[in-house]
């Protein structure tokens, strides 16, 4: 996926297709302001309210509590992204935003959109710092109960709709039982694959102040014993012999090193049954020399940042299964996620 500027008319594509237009203003001025006032907005409610009847600037301000002028500033920016229109002095919240902003919608991204604002904003400052020394944040380690959950509820807020296309291509064996989830949270994986396959139950493994916070989007998936939190670590614990037909790991790989990885994958590989799958989840760090892809590239280096590694290529990812004994299976590449893919070895 590729972020582009599209003219309004002949003269401006004109202008951009001789290099007129300082295009890098749009990424030093424009962006910045973009992404604060979406999240901003998310934060005081200003979505939520135009979908109640709220539609005028005066009825935003005075329901989410904010001044009159820098909520028509904010609504102006907001109408021309395409989050409102705009009519005889009300607004009214798009068909297309509706289904992703508001927190009731089933695929809302809010808990992401709280988590950026509050959590993340903070950490985007140190960019200049990390390129200096190279030293990552390593969130994981310090992270206070407030802000683990705000994580967890963000990590469960932005896999709604990559977990029903998990659940759906994820190539795992038809008659499996047992699944682990390592670094699992909220399950949603494991619960899509469980409505895929009536015979499987499964663990999900994560740190114990992640359960705490997880917990409550868990039970929301009604799975009873079908789908269980363990706690533990990743890093350290013997995940057993010969127990699981499928083993996942979602976006945890890019907060850990290469070797951590590859112990990892060895204990995965002991772990799996004969024919037992072991599915690394990941976006993708597009190889040296490749097609840039923005998502790719843009979320290596946030996980640079925040935590001590970052994303891997799929050439990196293969060795990590080869070396610990797995036949490179199969890649499924998102349908609906651009740069992310599910990477399946096969204990033969
Ligand atoms: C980015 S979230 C991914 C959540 C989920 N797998 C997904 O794809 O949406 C990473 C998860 O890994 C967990 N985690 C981090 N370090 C871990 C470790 N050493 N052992 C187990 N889980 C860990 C975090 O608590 C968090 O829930």
């Amino acid at each position: 996926m590729q972020l582009s500027i599209t003219p309004d008319n002949p003269l401006e594509w004109l202008a951009l297709k001789i290099n007129m237009v300082p295009w890098p203003l749009l990424h030093a001025q424009i962006m910045p302001v973009i992404s604060k006032a979406v999240l901003e907005a998310a934060d005081k409610g200003v979505f939520e309210a135009v979908d109640h009847g709220h539609q005028t600037v005066e009825a935003i301000a005075s329901v989410c509590g904010l001044q009159p002028k820098p909520t028509r500033e904010l609504m102006g920016l907001l109408t021309a992204l395409g989050y409102f229109t705009f009519r005889q002095e009300t607004f009214t919240i798009t068909d297309s935003a509706r289904r992703w902003v508001l927190r009731e919608s089933p695929e809302s991204v809010v808990g992401m959109m709280l988590y950026n604002n509050r959590v993340v904003w903070p950490w985007l400052e140190q960019l200049g710092n990390y390129l200096q020394t190279g030293e990552g944040i390593d969130y994981h380690s310090k992270l206070n109960t407030e802000e683990w959950g705000y994580y967890q509820h963000a990590m469960s807020s932005a896999t709604g709709t990559e977990a029903k296309e998990f659940g759906r291509r994820a190539p795992v064996p038809k008659n499996a039982t047992r699944m682990l989830d390592i670094g699992g949270a909220h399950g949603q994986h494991a619960v899509a694959l469980c409505k895929r396959l009536p015979a499987l139950t499964a663990t999900i493994l994560d740190l114990p102040e992640a359960i705490a916070q997880a917990a409550p989007y868990l039970a929301k998936s009604d799975m009873g014993d079908r789908v269980q939190h363990q706690a533990g670590n990743a890093l350290t614990d013997d995940f057993g012999l010969e127990q699981y037909d499928i083993v996942l790991m979602s976006s945890l790989a890019h907060h850990f090193t290469p070797e951590q990885n590859q112990a990892v994958a060895q204990r995965v590989s002991a772990a799996l049954k004969p024919g037992g799958v072991y599915i690394i989840n990941e976006f993708i760090r597009p190889g040296t020399g490749a097609k840039p892809e923005l998502v790719g590239s843009s979320t290596d280096l946030f996980y640079g940042l925040t935590s001590a590694a970052g994303n891997y290529s799929l050439a990196e990812i293969k060795t990590w299964h080869r070396a610990a004994g797995l036949k490179h299976h199969r890649e499924v590449w998102y349908r609906t996620l651009p740069g992310r893919a599910m990477i399946v070895g096969r204990k033969p």
